[in-house]
């Protein structure tokens, strides 16, 4: 890689020819096929924004004029380009975020990976620009097709159309892709402007072949001139952009750099607002991912450079349980739709999709919207499932509040990549759906423990016709099937203490059930017994558990969400509202955010693990009776691998 070894930053980019920048692109895209086949990664997007960020940091001036990425994923060559080569731990404990990332560079900013809020940071900063009268301070966005059909995109444009003389460039790059090809009247018109030639192209030969018209031809330049709109829209449709008030520049190659630096530099110059609108194509240059018809290798896991095929094939993941017990619930029920937010596949609906092609909607990246309209669906007499990773919906809270709840809709939302994911960072973990949903009066949240327990408790989800329900389960593999020994209520034992006087009631939430049996395991070393019951619907609390909590010493929860009023604060609450005063410790992640690395490493490193929560527990138990010395408490052996 002669040339991309040179560049330490944009600046060494200045020097370059316009050949040597067409030699760079190819270095690039062969670094990023050769690293990202080795680490998995977001191989398709930075494929198609090669040429784009060349130019994108030819023109403008970071970290001095900021240069924002909506979600970020399409950051590799930025990274590339702004210093950082090392993509041998890519998104890896120690290693380069698969985002931007403040930490890692001052030429990054946004760092989280929620699509559509890259405007709305560009408003700001322009903003403060003006104010500070930072007239040589740029700003560019960098938005995809997909990240445009988020709500939040159109309430920043409409804000920044209406400051005429505030500069800020928005680069559209559309690959006419979010996963699957975008959707909706937006992708449309965005194709329309694809396949109009530029405007301001016709306009210059127009003027110049009627400027050569003797009598007529320089007063009909000045009519047609004078009905520009009208020409505009015959010509080359502007439509939404320009009716809204906002400049528009392209349709441009987003893989010719000339044309790219040339738009770019006009972008920058104009003074107002502007958008540049990139025709690029995603997984450019591989055709592994071009071949790919799913999502043109969006995200992948390691794989063989020169076939594109998995280097480890997967087994049953939580996912593929739901999708198909979405499809067996589709082909019983009419009245059961679907609905995914640009993100059929990785949620597992793509099957239900191809077996009833009139019962899915796919609304884009637009899951406040898709909230409101399974309400709408749900009013109508359908039971919709909306399928979304859990720390998306954050965004749709409100409509799940004030829509879905208060309107007592029989609407079920199934929320993949529940807990720690890891490798994302931090804005991707699904920590935080069951402490908000636990305001929501009347919602119902179940956390299946195993592959039979995400289709029982996704049947009992859709027969409720009148409240929101959740069902909330982990990214990757489906663990062992855990077997109930006894049934407490509508709570399932796993695990009886072998006595009747027993010392911990230990509440085992979702998939960490695997987890709590080996604690109370450990616990036993240590004479202490132990019962796990798995509650299943977490919310509402089980009536059962306060008897149950009653005839034990020591209260545990452990889950896979915020301990800030997760399940473990619903259950103690639960237990002061009954009068059972029983110790309670409430296990689960640490309310700070968590830098990317893998799960285990991440649930080693916030002590959800075996061994931790053990040593804990015994030494509580320990406390109330004085039964143990310290140094017994230390010597609860750390799980084996
Ligand atoms: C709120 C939200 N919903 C869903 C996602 C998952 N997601 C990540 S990238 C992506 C597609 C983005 O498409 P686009 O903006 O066109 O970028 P491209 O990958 O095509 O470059 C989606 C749906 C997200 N990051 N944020
Ligand atoms: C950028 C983004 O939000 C998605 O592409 C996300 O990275 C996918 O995560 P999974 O790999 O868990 O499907
Ligand atoms: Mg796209």
């Amino acid at each position: 890689m002669p040339l991309l070894t040179r560049i330490k930053g944009p600046r060494d980019l200045d020097r370059l020819s316009l050949e040597q920048l067409d030699q760079l692109a190819e270095e690039i895209r062969t670094f990023l096929v050769d690293a990202v086949s080795k680490t998995g990664g977001h191989l398709g997007p930075n494929l198609g924004v090669v040429e784009l960020t060349i130019a994108l940091h030819r023109v403008f001036d970071s970290p001095k004029d900021k240069v924002l990425w909506d979600t970020g994923h399409q950051s590799y060559v930025h990274k590339l380009l702004t210093g950082r080569q090392d993509f041998s731990r890519l998104k890896m404990k120690g290693g380069l975020s698969g985002y931007p990332s403040q930490a890692e560079s001052e030429h990054d900013v946004i760092e989280n990976s929620h699509a559509s809020t890259v405007l709305g940071w560009a408003d700001g900063l322009a903003k403060s620009n003006q104010v500070l009268k930072r007239d040589d301070h740029h700003v560019v966005a960098v938005i995809g097709d997909g990240a445009l059909t988020g709500g939040m995109a159109w309430e920043a444009l409409n804000n920044i159309a209406d400051a005429k003389d505030r500069p800020l460039v928005i680069v559209v790059n559309d690959n006419e892709r979010s996963y699957a090809p975008t959707i909706g009247g937006l992708a449309n018109h965005l194709a329309t402007l694809r396949t109009t030639d530029g405007y301001e192209r016709f306009l210059a030969k127009g003027k110049d072949l009627l400027e050569r018209t003797p009598v007529v031809g320089r007063p009909l330049y000045g009519t047609l001139h004078g009905a520009k709109k009208g020409l505009k829209d015959f010509i080359a449709p502007q439509g939404m952009f320009e009716d809204l008030g906002l400049k528009y520049v392209g349709p441009i190659d987003g893989h010719d750099i000339e044309a790219l630096e040339s738009a770019l530099a006009r972008a920058k110059r104009f003074g107002g607002p502007v958008i540049v609108h990139c025709l690029t194509e995603k997984g450019r240059g591989y055709q592994p991912a071009l071949q790919d018809e799913a999502d043109r290798f969006h995200g992948i896991g390691p794989i063989h450079p020169d076939t594109g095929l998995p280097v480890k094939v997967s087994g049953a993941d939580w996912t593929s349980v739901f999708g198909d017990e979405m499809v067996r619930l589709g082909r019983e029920r009419e009245d059961i739709v679907a609905i995914t937010a640009a993100m059929l596949q990785p949620v597992g609906l793509k099957k239900f999709a191809d077996a009833f092609p009139d019962r899915i909607y796919d609304v884009g990246i637009a899951e406040q919207h898709g909230a409101v309209s399974a309400a709408g669906l749900a009013t109508g007499g359908v039971h919709p499932v909306f399928a979304v990773y859990a720390t998306f919906l954050n965004r749709a809270f409100d409509q799940v509040l004030m829509d879905v709840a208060l309107h007592r809709c029989g609407v079920t939302f199934v929320l993949d990549r529940a807990g720690v994911t890891g490798t994302d960072g931090a804005s991707h973990n699904g920590m935080w759906d069951m402490s908000i949903l636990q305001v929501v009066p009347g919602l119902r949240l179940a956390a299946p423990r195993d592959a039979d327990q995400v289709r029982a408790q996704l049947r009992e989800a859709v027969e409720v016709d009148d409240a929101p329900t959740v069902v909330r389960f982990s990214k990757g593999a489906v663990g062992p099937a855990v077997p109930a020994v006894g049934r407490v209520g509508g709570m399932d034992v796993l695990r009886e203490p072998g006595t009747d006087t027993p010392d911990v009631l230990l509440v085992s939430v979702g998939a960490l059930a695997p987890m709590c049996l080996e604690i109370a395991g450990l616990l036993d070393q240590q004479g202490i017994s132990t019962t796990v019951v798995d509650p299943r619907w977490v919310k509402p609390v089980d009536e059962a558990m306060a008897p149950l909590a009653e005839r034990h010493r020591v209260v545990v929860t452990v889950e896979d969400n915020s301990r800030v009023g997760g399940v473990g604060s619903a259950v103690a609450q639960a237990l002061r509202d009954a009068g059972v005063d029983v110790p309670l410790r409430d296990f689960g992640i640490p309310p700070r955010f968590l830098d990317h690395a893998s799960r285990a490493e991440v649930m080693a490193e916030i002590g959800l693990t075996a061994p931790d929560i053990a040593r804990q527990v015994t030494g509580l138990v320990s406390r109330i009776d004085g039964r143990f010395e310290q140094s017994e408490v230390d010597s609860v052996e750390p799980a084996r691998d």
